[in-house]
C-alpha cells in the first residue's frame, strides 16, 4: 500500500469506510503503519475522550509531566551487612508503591545494552521476517503481534510486541533473526531469572520472616518452585506517533505474574497509578523497574497489590522496553499463602493458575485489573 493511500484512509476525524482492507493493515502493527508514512492517527487507535492520556474526566487527575521518584532499592545492600534493612525497604516499597527501581543489580552492562540493541534490530527487520511469528494462539511459545490483545481490543494501542515464553520443562523458541538474537536474549533471560530468584528470596524474607527454622525451610520450598517456574519475555516497540494525545502505547493494566523486571531505554513513557494520579516513571540508566504482579497480590493475600500502569507514546522517539514476567510453572496453583491467612486477614482470593488467566483474557477485552477482581472472594 502506498503512503498516500495509507494516509487517505486514516484521518483522525472520520470513521473509515473500507473495513476489511484497514483491518488487514492494522493487524500488521504500528511499525508497519509508520513505515507507510502515516501522518495522522487512524480511527482504530483513537481512544474515547475519558481514556486519553490527558483526560481528567474519569475523576483521576492526569499528570503527564509529573514525574515520580519511585523507591530505589540498592541490590548490593541485600548482600551485605545491611541485608535486614534492605529487606525492610523492599517490603515497604512493595506495600506502599507496588513498584520500585533496582540499581546495582549485578547484571553486566553489556548484557543489558545488547538486549536493547538486538530488540531494536528485531523490529527493524522486514515485516515478512517479523510476521513469521504472528499467531493468534495465546499459548504459542513465541508470538509476534500488535496492540494489547489484538483479537479482542475495540481500540488498538500503539505498540508492537514479541513474546517468548520459557518454562523449565521445554526448550525456548527464540526467533532465528537477527542472527545473534538467540544468544543475546538467552543470556539476558538467564541473568534476569537469577536476579528474580534473589529478589524473590528477599521478598519472601520480608513477608514470611526468617528467624525460625521452619519458616526458612518454607521459603526454600517456595523458591525451589520458582526455579522451575515460568518466564515470559515481552519485547515492546512503540514507534513515534503523529498524534500521541489520542492514543496509548499500552492501556491501563496490571501484570499477571509475581514480579515483572522491566528494562526501559532512555525514552520515558511508563506511567503508574499512584494515589489516583498517573505519574511518569523516570528512566534511571542501567536500572530495572520492578513491579508486583497479580500472583504476588494473591500469594500475599492482598498485603502487596499489583499496580495499574500504562504507556504513553510520543511524536519523535522510538521507545523499546523488555519486560520479563516471572511466576510459578504454568500448571501450578497460585493461592494465598496459608500463614498469611488468619482471623484478622481472612482469605481474600480464589486459587488461580495460568490456564484460568488465558481462558479469561481470550474471552473478553482485558481491562484494568479485571482478571484479579474476578479472583477476589469479596471486595
Ligand atoms: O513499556 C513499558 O514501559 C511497560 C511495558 C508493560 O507494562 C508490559 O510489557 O507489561
Ligand atoms: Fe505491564
Amino acid at each position: 500500500m502506498s503512503p498516500a493511500m495509507a494516509n487517505a484512509m486514516t484521518t483522525s476525524s472520520c470513521k473509515p469506510s473500507d473495513g476489511q482492507l484497514e483491518s488487514q493493515l492494522y493487524h500488521k502493527g504500528v511499525k508497519q503503519l509508520c513505515d507507510n508514512g502515516i501522518t495522522k492517527v487512524p480511527y482504530k487507535y483513537i481512544l474515547p475522550v475519558p481514556e486519553r492520556p490527558s483526560s481528567i474526566s474519569d475523576g483521576r487527575s492526569s499528570a503527564k509531566h509529573h514525574n515520580l521518584k519511585l523507591p530505589v532499592i540498592d541490590f548490593s545492600e541485600l548482600k551485605g551487612l545491611n541485608r535486614s534493612q534492605a529487606v525492610k525497604s523492599l517490603a515497604d516499597a512493595c506495600e506502599q508503591y507496588g513498584f520500585f527501581q533496582l540499581v546495582n543489580h549485578g547484571i553486566p552492562m553489556d548484557v543489558i545494552n545488547n538486549m536493547i540493541d538486538v530488540s531494536r534490530r528485531f523490529f527493524e527487520l522486514p515485516f515478512e521476517e517479523r510476521s513469521k511469528y504472528m499467531s493468534s494462539d495465546m499459548r504459542a511459545p513465541v508470538r509476534y503481534g500488535t496492540s494489547f490483545n489484538q483479537s479482542k481490543d475495540k481500540v488498538f494501542c500503539w505498540r508492537d510486541f514479541l513474546k517468548v515464553m520459557s518454562n523449565s520443562s521445554s526448550d525456548v523458541h527464540w526467533p532465528s533473526s537477527p542472527i545473534d538474537f538467540r544468544g543475546l536474549a538467552a543470556t539476558y533471560a538467564k541473568e534476569t531469572k537469577h536476579l528474580f530468584l534473589m529478589i524473590m528470596e528477599a521478598i519472601l524474607e520480608g513477608l514470611l520472616g526468617t528467624t525460625e527454622e521452619d519458616k526458612t525451610k518454607e521459603n526454600e520450598v517456595i523458591l525451589e518452585e520458582f526455579e522451575d517456574g515460568s518466564q515470559l519475555m515481552v519485547v515492546n516497540c512503540y514507534p513515534p506517533c503523529p498524534e500521541p494525545d489520542l492514543t496509548l502505547g499500552m492501556p491501563p493494566h496490571s501484570d499477571y505474574g509475581f514480579l515483572t523486571l522491566l528494562l526501559q531505554d532512555e525514552v520515558e513513557g511508563l506511567q503508574i497509578q499512584h494515589n489516583q494520579k498517573w505519574l511518569t516513571v523516570e528512566p534511571i540508566p542501567n536500572a530495572f523497574v520492578i513491579n508486583v504482579g497479580d500472583h504476588l497480590e494473591i500469594f500475599s493475600n492482598g498485603r502487596y497489590k499489583s499496580v495499574l500502569h500504562r504507556v504513553l507514546v510520543n511524536s519523535t522517539a522510538y521507545r523499546v522496553s523488555v519486560a520479563s514476567l516471572h511466576s510459578l510453572s504454568l500448571m501450578s496453583m497460585v493461592k494465598p499463602w496459608p500463614r498469611l491467612i488468619d482471623e484478622e486477614n481472612p482469605r481474600r482470593y480464589k486459587d488461580t493458575n495460568f490456564a484460568t488467566f488465558l481462558e479469561y483474557i481470550s474471552t473478553r477485552e482485558p481491562k484494568h485489573k479485571d482478571f484479579l477482581e474476578s479472583r477476589k472472594l469479596y471486595s
